[in-house]
């Protein structure tokens, strides 16, 4: 991309921001995270799990996650996508699968954002079937859509209502996952 679009796409960007709807602001995430943290360490804080975040979205999520569990755990991560740049989620597109071994672990799948819900069962059926011990999910967002979901998060930090989000890690476009906030789209 060349100069002169690289500027009109900044632009853009910052436009697409500024006639967002600020969903939930910083200290809000904040402390749904903190109550978060402390649900998963009551839950898993004695087993030893195994992270897996999904990439990208979970990278906000996840680094502000981590310092708030004191207690022992193993690190992976997986990366795999739907939607790409789009607003509507596609085919699964796998980067990479869990490296490390996740048999007879209890593994815990962080994403961002639950939203049809596809993602986050195709991971844990996978998970599941390399043999781990148990699979909890934790989402930091959970889109109130108005149809089932194939899963239901065991962590959940904010629901969010049916518009696309962004902000905490997820995009717009393939913009603003640095927001500490959440945000939604004007007209969507
Ligand atoms: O519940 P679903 O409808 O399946 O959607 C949720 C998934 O969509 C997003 O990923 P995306 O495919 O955009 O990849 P990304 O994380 O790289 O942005 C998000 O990070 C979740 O992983
Ligand atoms: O609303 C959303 N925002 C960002 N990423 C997403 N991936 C699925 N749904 C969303």
């Amino acid at each position: 991309m060349n100069h002169t679009d690289l500027n009109q796409k900044r632009l853009d960007t910052e436009a697409m921001l500024a006639e967002a709807d600020l969903l939930f602001d910083q200290a809000t995430c904040q402390t749904a995270l903190e109550t978060m943290a402390a649900a998963i360490t009551a839950e898993l804080g004695g087993s030893y799990p195994l992270l897996l975040p999904v990439m990208g979205g979970a990278v906000v999520f996840t680094g502000k996650l981590l310092p708030l569990l004191r207690f022992p755990l193993d690190f992976d991560y997986v990366h795999v996508s739907r939607y790409g740049d789009k607003l509507e989620g596609g085919n699964f597109h796998w980067s990479r699968a869990p490296q490390s071994s996740v048999e007879g672990r209890d593994v815990l799948i962080l994403d961002d954002i639950l939203d049809e819900g596809h993602t986050m069962a195709a991971i844990k059926q996978h998970v599941l079937d390399l043999g781990a011990k148990s699979c909890h999910t934790a989402v930091f967002a959970n889109k109130l859509i108005n149809k089932p979901k194939p899963l239901v998060a065991d962590f959940v930090g904010l629901d969010v209502p049916n518009r696309y989000v962004f902000g905490y890690g997820m995009d717009a476009a393939g913009a603003w996952r640095n927001l500490d906030a959440i945000y939604a789209l004007a007209g969507h």
